[in-house]
């Protein structure tokens, strides 16, 4: 069926070509046999082959560009066809169907978007500031206590600065019963989430209706699971949040609270407060589901991999904040190499590698090329973070690339990798504020260094980043540990 759709597809294009690509069978046989744990050389390889644009259709036309300034021209400066999302047929399936990303573009979007413009957007998310600081520093005192645990204090960092920020909620550094509902839900729906498997259910969306005792579809019993955790998820924030309405004064739980209680049937917005819960989680579990977490276990891995960067901005946090306190806000601007840093970190391995799809609603034309109503529009950005001719020896990492000769910061900040145009990820300040807070209070504190054998030598790292459309640092944390305190 989806030979004879693509070409009946091909002929009614009114003359013009569709992108480059490879043909059915070719894409087919390229995602089965690909190298799940990199799937980029597959896509590399391709793009190599057809261009900026590369077009597959196996069940949905997917267009993938490599290039930023395609992807704005397409996502930005063309949003109003360009911002919709595709079913989600994986997503439906493990109960997440409600969440502001897979939402189309529609009124109940709208909705999210506007809760999310007045809780995030920059002025505004200046306030959560403190917040941000204080767990910072709690992370600080936990991983003095236990270094090695650095992957559940990372984990609980993210957690408690989300839910301080929507709740005035302090989670507990262990155990925290809304932290750890989440954290099942998001196993399990991460498990649904291999690229492979969102590739064959929108493929063969009718596989969830057969029975799940069939060999090879027992994930589906996980399915079954995710979509309890998922209802759970709908009901415990909120009742948490009923429960504040009296003490809380924080203007977002306000907000969040009117919202709730203002509209009639009260499901979006049950569901963007839990929305935000879904993207923490906590206990040592993977990390793929919680992005800013994810950052900063890869800023350790970075960290310990190249001892000299790390010198250098302590060398710039010694220089400009001194060592009788930690840094704050205030010290941002006086240290670009910090900076420089963190934009490295977002450069250098990125946890959504293919950004997130954008449906097209209406048929376009594009160069000279037809790109039909209902293509789905993938951003790559892993690719344009790696692009050789903006970034000279991409896989290496260095922050000096972010820097001018006079070692002022340059104006690439990174940002591509939040998305474009209407749906570009409206935690990005809130994201991005955290991770500095973070990464500065570490630097500040701890000299992170290689995890030591019993004859005193280091372990070396072998990074491995789990695939799936997040990525993760999956084994380093057995081997490396955060040592040494600095300050007093
Ligand atoms: C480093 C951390 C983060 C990264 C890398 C990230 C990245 C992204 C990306 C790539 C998208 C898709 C944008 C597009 O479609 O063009 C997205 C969407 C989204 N992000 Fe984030 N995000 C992060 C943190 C957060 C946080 C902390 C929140 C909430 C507080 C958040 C909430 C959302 C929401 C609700 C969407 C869906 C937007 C929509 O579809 O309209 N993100 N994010």
């Amino acid at each position: 069926a989806s030979v004879l759709l693509n070409s009946y597809r091909k002929k009614r294009v009114h003359g013009l070509p569709l992108p480059p690509g490879p043909g059915f069978w070719h894409a087919a046989k390229g995602l089965v046999t690909m190298d799940s744990s990199a799937p980029w050389l597959l896509f590399t390889e391709w793009h190599k082959q057809y261009g900026p644009l590369v077009y597959m259709d196996i069940a949905q036309p997917l267009l993938i560009t490599n290039s930023e300034s395609i992807a704005r021209e397409l996502l930005e400066k063309r949003s109003s066809k360009y911002s919709s999302r595709p079913e989600a047929p994986s997503f439906d399936l493990y109960g997440w169907g409600w969440t502001t990303v897979v939402l189309p573009y529609n009124d109940r979007w709208r909705q999210h978007r506007r809760f999310y413009m007045h809780g995030f957007r920059p002025d505004v998310a200046v306030q959560w500031r403190p917040f941000q600081i204080q767990n910072a520093r709690a992370l600080l005192l936990n991983l003095l206590t236990s270094p090695m645990d650095h992957e559940q204090h990372v984990a609980t960092f993210t957690a408690s600065t989300v839910l301080s920020v929507t709740y005035g909620y302090n989670a507990a550094s262990h155990d925290d019963p809304l932290v750890e509902l989440v954290n099942q839900a998001m196993v399990l729906l991460m498990k649904g989430n291999e690229f492979s498997k969102v590739i064959f259910f929108t493929m063969f969306p009718f596989l969830q209706y057969l029975p799940t005792w069939l060999p090879g579809l027992g994930f589906f019993r996980d399915a079954q699971a995710s979509r309890k955790f998922s209802r759970l998820m709908l009901d415990a924030p909120f009742e948490h949040v009923k429960k504040s309405m009296v003490c809380r004064t924080n203007l977002l739980t306000a907000f969040c609270i009117n919202m709730i209680y203002l509209k009639a049937d009260g499901k979006a917005q049950i569901s963007l407060v839990s929305e935000i819960l879904s993207r923490l989680e906590e206990d040592g579990g993977p990390y793929e589901g919680e992005e800013t977490a994810s950052y900063l276990m890869t800023f350790l891995l970075a960290m310990t991999m190249d001892h000299s960067i790390q010198e250098r901005a302590q060398a710039e946090i010694d220089t400009v904040v001194g060592k009788g306190r930690l840094p704050d806000f205030d010290d941002r601007p006086s240290l670009p190499y910090v900076e420089a840093l963190l934009r490295e970190l977002m450069r250098w391995h990125q946890v959504i590698p293919f950004g997130i799809g954008h449906a097209v609603t209406e048929d376009d034309v594009y160069d000279g090329v037809f790109i039909p109503k209902s293509m789905l529009t993938i951003p790559w950005s892993w690719a344009i973070a790696h692009d050789e001719s903006k970034y000279p020896d991409p896989h290496t990492f260095n922050p000096s690339r972010f820097l001018t000769p006079e070692g002022k910061l340059n104006d690439d900040d990174m940002y591509i990798i939040f998305g474009f145009g209407r749906r570009i990820c409206p935690g990005r300040h809130l994201a991005v504020a955290s991770l500095w807070a973070a990464i500065v209070s570490i630097l500040a504190a701890f000299d992170i260094r290689k995890a030591k054998d019993e004859k005193g030598n280091d372990i070396e790292i072998v990074p491995i980043f789990a695939p799936g459309a997040s990525s993760y640092v999956s084994v380093f944390v057995h081997c490396s540990s955060v040592s040494e305190h600095r300050l007093g």
